[in-house]
């Protein structure tokens, strides 16, 4: 039985399926997600994303900058910053990481997608504001969860490898501690629960003595219960003039009135991506009787042409777990990302679907949120993604097969309809991006293929 909230999506998925309309589950664990995306991330994003700066000063100069060097980081951490193979900041970093090490450092509000170098940037700032000869916390980051939590502490831990007097902390349940001892690491890095524990019952260190807070993942921070509030209890006890930073992968409403109490007068960086389009990508239909009528389409699909890869989603984790044993048994190498696999299994299948040691990958919708599409130019729509009411729900279907149109990169999408229901989902997308979707042809397969590969 799975346990965790985006496998019971998947379950209940699962129950509906044989109903008349097939329900896609939206309430997918954000943490979860969150950890998913970096465990499966080794590299910056790369999409080309605008930058939108709104300064507390707007007559104060702005200053950006392209190389680590300039911003005249301790020998040690430079070394560090080599040594992770970052060559030069990322987009967010070029003028996220100015404000932050500016004297006096100035407030920072940021908001861009996972991915894009955030965690790099706060770390990196702390790592440079920590005193080491002060056996004390002086930066203090809070993460919605310990498993988040760890994934800023390694980064923590690999950026200061060339600065071992400063020591790291993780104030998580998991790390018991007697009252009256006292923390003498630099940096501590926790939940919001065990940090304030450790304020307030425990006493093992001092609110006051805080320089830098940094607040991480906000949103999923606010939508994980009792978080805010222990946020801001956190919040009233640290100094006045303590550097706050804020981070954040959206930027809903809820967050932003969130973060106004947090951070006053902020800086703010929105990073926003390059808008997806379909202008790239030809469209097709296949009309089919059934899930075994579709089975064959995919089957004569790679029949007729070659495919490097491909990801085939499917609405349930029934029929994506059939589909991809019949394609097994045709010999093909398929990967399955289910529901039931903990985060840390599915990343590792997603890793070796990216590494090319499988052809073809199925997936359900909710488990595809990290697969980065871009590199796999045919996407088939075993099942059209419908919303939790059953309605056709175009932004999935864009995020499937969406590209950012840079470089003219081309993709293929191959959609499965099976019944008049399917039909009209397809019309309605059709007609939502104003983007014909033709029926297959078999006399296209030749244009088809230079696509495919
Ligand atoms: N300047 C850089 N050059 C090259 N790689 C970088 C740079 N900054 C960060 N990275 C790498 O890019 C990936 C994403 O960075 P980071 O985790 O900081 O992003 P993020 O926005 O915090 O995303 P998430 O919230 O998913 O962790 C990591 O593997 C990180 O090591």
């Amino acid at each position: 039985m799975a346990t965790d909230s985006w496998a019971l999506c998947v379950d209940e998925q699962e129950e509906t399926c044989g109903t008349k309309i097939h329900f896609c589950c939206v309430s997918e664990d954000k943490a979860a997600q969150s950890l998913h995306n970096k465990l499966i991330r080794n590299k910056l994003v790369n999409n080309s994303f605008k930058v939108e700066i709104l300064q507390r000063d707007p007559n104060s100069p702005l200053y950006s900058v392209k190389t680590f060097e300039e911003l005249h980081l301790k020998p040690q951490l430079l070394h560090g910053v080599y040594a992770m193979g970052f060559n030069r900041p990322s987009k967010i970093q070029e003028t996220a990481l100015p404000m932050m090490l500016a004297e006096p450092p100035q407030n920072l509000i940021a908001q861009s997608q996972s991915g894009t170098g955030k965690t790099a940037a706060f770390v990196l700032a702390m790592l440079s504001n920590v005193n080491p000869d002060n056996k004390w916390p002086q930066c203090l980051c809070i993460s919605p969860t310990y498993e988040l939590a760890l994934q800023t502490g390694k980064v923590v831990e690999q950026m200061g490898q060339f600065y071992p007097e400063v020591k790291l902390a993780y104030a998580i349940r998991a790390n018991k501690m007697q009252k009256g001892s006292k923390i003498q690491a630099q940096i501590v890095i926790g939940t919001p629960g065990t940090v304030l524990d450790w304020f307030n019952k425990l006493r093992l260190m001092d609110p006051k003595m805080i320089r830098v807070f940094v607040l991480d993942e906000a949103d999923i921070m606010i939508a994980t219960s009792g978080h805010q509030d222990q946020s801001l209890r956190i919040h009233r006890m640290l100094p006045k003039d303590c550097h706050m930073l804020l981070f954040s992968a959206t930027f809903e409403e809820s967050v932003w009135s969130f973060a106004e109490r947090v951070v006053p007068d902020p800086n703010i960086i929105r990073l926003k991506r390059e808008e997806e389009t379909l202008d790239n990508i030809k469209q097709y239909y296949i009309f089919c009787r059934n899930k075994e009528d579709k089975f064959t389409a995919v089957c004569n699909l790679y029949g007729a042409m070659t495919i490097a890869q491909a990801i085939i989603f499917c609405h349930t984790r029934r029929i994506a777990a059939w589909l991809a044993g019949q394609m097994s048994k045709e010999g093909h190498q398929v990967a399955l990302l289910s529901g039931e696999l903990a985060v840390e299994q599915r990343a590792a299948v997603i890793e070796r679907f990216r590494e090319g040691k499988e052809k073809v990958l199925i997936a359900t919708n909710v488990c595809s949120r990290g697969i980065d599409v871009e590199q796999v130019s045919v996407v088939i729509n075993f099942d059209l993604p419908l919303d939790k009411d059953g309605n056709p729900d175009n932004e999935t279907y864009l995020h499937r097969i969406g590209r950012t149109g840079r470089f003219g990169k081309r993709g293929l999408a191959i959609n499965m309809v099976e019944n008049e229901h399917s039909v009209e989902v397809l019309k309605a997308i059709e007609k939502h991006f104003n983007k014909m979707i033709s029926k297959l042809d078999t006399d296209d397969l030749n244009e088809l293929e230079k696509i495919a590969n």
